[in-house]
């Protein structure tokens, strides 16, 4: 049962058996709400056999006092079981899911998008905690307790007790097949609200792009649709709900009536007392209540499949595992017949094979799409590899746990992340503990100063969100100095100075030189005079390794590298031809 309860709401095995006892102590806090009725009975029942109820006062004060109790007592479980056991478990939740997250290979998160994410996350999490800490134990408490309340109902007359009950399967009936339909309903308002909302991601990201080509108007038009969507789906599904629980709930309030006039006329008949029949129209309006909240409820607790199997496919992804333990000899990175294929199928690297040894700077180079930047993800097991092995001072890569891996490279992207802090701080995620002086030493190996000190704050001035107040140039430099600062045995150079000048690159070139003696240094460039003097150059061709060697010896096969190489000295003196003709149509 507790592994059935964890799989169907996404609970730790604590937060399971912390459900178990909510519906325990919600169960408990329904049934004693009848003790006030039976005392009612037992008072109306002495009054009309005329019993003196002087005589009974004190039985009926400590009745009632007993009955407050007992109604504290388990209204005070109930809060605990229910409300304090969800929250903790949903910090649980909360927490799990991001431990996951952070574990899974870049590849799952190529599978889903942003907005799909940001949901489970947050409101499928909040969802699950309203479930978890009202719906699910009022659900069960309701049911429990009813169930033992309609057997007492049998017990004093079967008669009445079917009046009064047979609206229960009907109304329940009435949701459960409903359920199907309506889940379907729900889970195309989900898919409608998710189209949305990454619609509204992306309008945000590209508004530059959207400004530049006028294209505004025409993308606000598809988002209109979008925005319509989510409104046709939502009246949709309000719809179902209103007729469905509608219905049910209706179909609730017949029992009274139903009970009234049975009971009416088994009284007329002399079939039961007035007692009886008071007693009946008492507990009859005492387990509606409950039930009617559950019907409302229920059909969320089966629409919570959809966010479920969602959290559950995060948190049942398989990881990426490894050792923390490290015996690697060195740190030359080896390529042996790597193959690998993105979610799409489609073989990006074959057989890719050669080594980046220590010491050596290697260059990636080829045409765009030859798989550069998939080697660099494969080396990192930002992705992990299909076929082959990847070797690390020999060992396997593979087998090295993802986060210890990372921990030996130093990489610059081409695209900078940077967090909306200070300069100091951003440089300083490249080794958390750093002193401010090692932050400051790092970022002028990089040139940083140059744009720090003219800051009013200098280091200590924020840069805006994702860096937007400083150059591309400046951005690029503040990621360089975090691999400076991080000076770790292996360094990935992702296009790293593409966005610097030709001045900026040669300083920056220069400090890196620095940086990478004695070290194994991957370089990606385009620009063939970034890779000039690197020891390697690996050319990589439609996923093939196409030529490798040293760029002497690779001029002197003249294939694609001294093709690229030329072609690039020739674009260095390409100007625009019409430059006269543009000029006299400007004066014209
Ligand atoms: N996340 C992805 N999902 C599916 N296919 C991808 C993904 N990333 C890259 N590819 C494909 O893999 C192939 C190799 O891409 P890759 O980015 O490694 O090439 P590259 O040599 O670095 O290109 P460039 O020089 O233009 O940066 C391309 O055909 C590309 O379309």
């Amino acid at each position: 049962m507790i592994r059935n309860l964890q799989h169907k709401y996404a609970l730790s095995e604590r937060g399971a058996k912390d459900m178990i006892k909510a519906f325990v102590c919600c169960t408990l806090s329904y049934l004693v709400l009848i003790f006030p009725v039976g005392l009612l009975y037992s008072l109306v029942s002495d009054l009309m056999e005329e019993k003196a109820p002087a005589d009974r006062i004190s039985f009926y004060v400590i009745g009632s006092i007993l009955c407050l109790a007992l109604i504290l007592v388990t209204t005070y479980l109930q809060y605990n079981a229910t409300f304090l056991s969800t929250y903790k478990e949903s910090g649980i939740r909360r927490i799990s899911l991001a431990e996951k997250l952070r574990k899974l290979p870049l590849s799952f998160f190529s599978e889903k998008d942003l907005a799909d994410l940001t949901s489970s996350i947050m409101a499928d999490c909040a969802l699950l905690e309203t479930a978890s800490s009202h719906w699910i134990p009022e659900l069960v408490g309701a049911l429990a307790s009813t169930v033992l309340i309609a057997v007492s109902m049998f017990f004093f007359d079967c008669r009445l007790a079917i009046a009064a009950l047979w609206v229960l399967p009907v109304a329940f009936a009435v949701i459960l097949t409903s359920s199907k339909f309506v889940n379907r309903k729900q889970e195309k308002q989900m898919d409608a609200k998710m189209a949305f909302a990454d619609g509204i991601q992306e309008c945000l990201e590209s508004l530059r792009d959207l400004k530049a080509n006028n294209s505004q108007d025409d993308y606000m038009i598809g988002l209109d649709a979008k925005i319509k969507a989510v409104e046709k789906r939502t009246i949709i599904t309000e719809l179902n709900n209103a007729v469905f629980n509608g219905s049910a709930r209706m179909i609730l309030k017949l029992g009274i009536a139903t009970t009234a006039l049975v009971g009416g006329k088994l009284l007329a008949d002399g079939s039961i007392g007035v007692l009886t029949y008071f007693m009946f129209l008492l507990v009859v309006s005492r387990i509606y209540d409950p039930m009617t909240t559950t019907l409302d409820n229920l059909s969320g607790i089966i629409a919570l499949n959809v966010p479920c199997s969602r959290m559950n496919e995060i948190l049942e992804h398989a990881m990426q595992t490894g050792t923390d333990r490290l015996s690697n000899k060195g740190y030359d990175i080896k390529f042996s017949n790597v193959g690998f294929a993105y979610n799409d199928g489609k073989q990006v690297l074959k057989n890719v094979s050669f080594t980046a040894k220590q010491g050596e700077v290697t260059a990636l180079i080829g045409p765009s799409g030859g798989g550069k930047t998939t080697v660099s993800r494969m080396a990192t097991r930002f992705w992990d590899y299909d076929q082959g092995t990847i070797t690390v001072g020999g060992m396997d890569i593979s087998k090295i746990e993802p986060e210890k891996l990372l921990e030996l490279y130093s990489i610059v992207f081409q695209d900078v992340t940077l967090f909306n802090n200070t300069i100091m701080e951003n440089i300083r995620i490249g080794r958390k503990g750093a002193t401010d002086e090692e932050v400051i030493a790092a970022a002028k190996l990089a040139h940083c100063d140059e744009f720090a000190e003219k800051l009013p704050d200098r280091y200590n001035s924020m840069i805006g969100e994702n860096g937007c107040d400083l150059s591309g140039g400046e951005r690029q430099r503040l990621s360089i100095a975090r691999a400076f600062l991080k000076d770790a045995p292996i360094i990935l150079l992702d296009e790293a100075t593409a966005s610097l000048d030709v001045e900026n690159e040669s300083l920056i070139q220069e400090s890196l030189s620095k940086l990478i003696q004695n070290k194994t240094v991957i370089i990606i460039a385009h620009r063939m005079r970034t890779v000039a003097g690197a020891d390697r150059i690996v050319v990589l061709k439609d996923g093939n390794v196409a030529e490798q060697g040293t760029p002497e010896y690779l001029c002197q096969i003249d294939g694609i590298y001294s093709h690229m190489a030329k072609t690039q000295m020739e674009s260095a003196q390409w100007q625009l031809k019409n430059t006269r003709s543009y000029k006299e149509g400007k004066q014209a």
